[in-house]
């Protein structure tokens, strides 16, 4: 059983145990729930922007705890002010420390597109994304049958959220290719093993449809990565760890900026 198959089994308990205790049509009068989403591919194409997808993580199943300080108002507004695109927050608390507060406290700190990071198993967790502030989605093509994506991506759009679909391989990607996807994410880091390879971006990026979105994820630590999967296509860079790591996430964030 690999990591991913286990993150996934505790989430599907997860999920029931959230339903009983909020019902979804309670999740359908939180005040978010009918605020408008930002637009992900606007911010991302914005001039004025980085492209930069910065994550709030604290702790990961590959890294254990990243930060325990830092808290995520102050970090997102970093974020933000740095010239992030949009930020990225875990809401899993198992294996990542995160969790749904979050969201809405980076959702009252910021007014950038924020991503739920979550490995999304059921439509309650799109209603709940909503609910709490999010304004896009991710959905891992690792974790998902076809049919759950498409469904789940058209569940989204609905709502108004935009759709980041994940991939890590070819057969991912061609098998997954729906209209109501707006992005593609190539993960660098398996998450089977978690072995990083900036590589598989670039293996991609061509078999990408220039209507969708091009977000590098993972393992990027240096700003000349960033010229270079620019140059070649890309236009969105999920980053975490990188920034995370260091006591003041907010700073590494802006020094890195200078640099792209
Ligand atoms: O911290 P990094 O290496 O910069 O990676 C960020 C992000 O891509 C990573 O956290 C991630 C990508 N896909 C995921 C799916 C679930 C949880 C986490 C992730």
């Amino acid at each position: 059983m690999t990591i991913l198959d286990k993150i996934i089994e505790r989430k599907k308990i997860e999920v029931e145990k959230a339903k009983a205790l909020v019902p979804l049509e309670e999740l359908l009068n939180y005040p978010y729930f009918s605020v408008a989403c930002l637009s992900l591919r606007e911010s991302i194409l914005d001039p004025e922007k980085t492209g930069i997808i910065a994550e709030y993580k604290r702790a990961s199943p590959s890294k254990g705890d990243i930060n325990s300080t830092s808290a995520v108002e102050d970090v997102v507004k970093a974020y933000e002010e740095a010239g992030a695109s949009a930020v990225s927050v875990l809401t899993d608390g198992e294996f990542f420390k995160g969790n749904l507060e979050d969201l809405s406290k980076a959702r009252e700190a910021i007014s950038i597109p924020i991503l739920r990071k979550e490995f999304i198993v059921d439509k309650y967790q799109i209603t709940e994304a909503k609910a709490y502030g999010a304004d896009i989605i991710l959905l891992i093509a690792a974790c998902l049958k076809k049919e759950e994506i498409q469904e789940f991506a058209a569940y989204a759009h609905q709502l108004g959220l935009n759709v980041l679909l994940e991939v890590h391989n070819e057969q991912e990607l061609l098998d997954n290719l729906f209209d109501d996807i707006d992005a593609i994410g190539v993960n660098n880091r398996n998450l089977k093993d978690f072995s990083v390879d900036i590589q598989h971006s670039y293996d991609l990026l061509n078999k990408i449809p220039t209507e969708y979105i091009k977000v590098s994820e993972s393992g990027i630590s240096d700003p000349s990565t960033i010229k270079a999967l620019k140059k070649a296509g890309f236009q969105g860079f999920l980053i975490g760890e990188n920034f995370m790591k260091t006591a003041d996430p907010g700073q590494a964030i802006k020094d890195f900026v200078k640099e792209i």
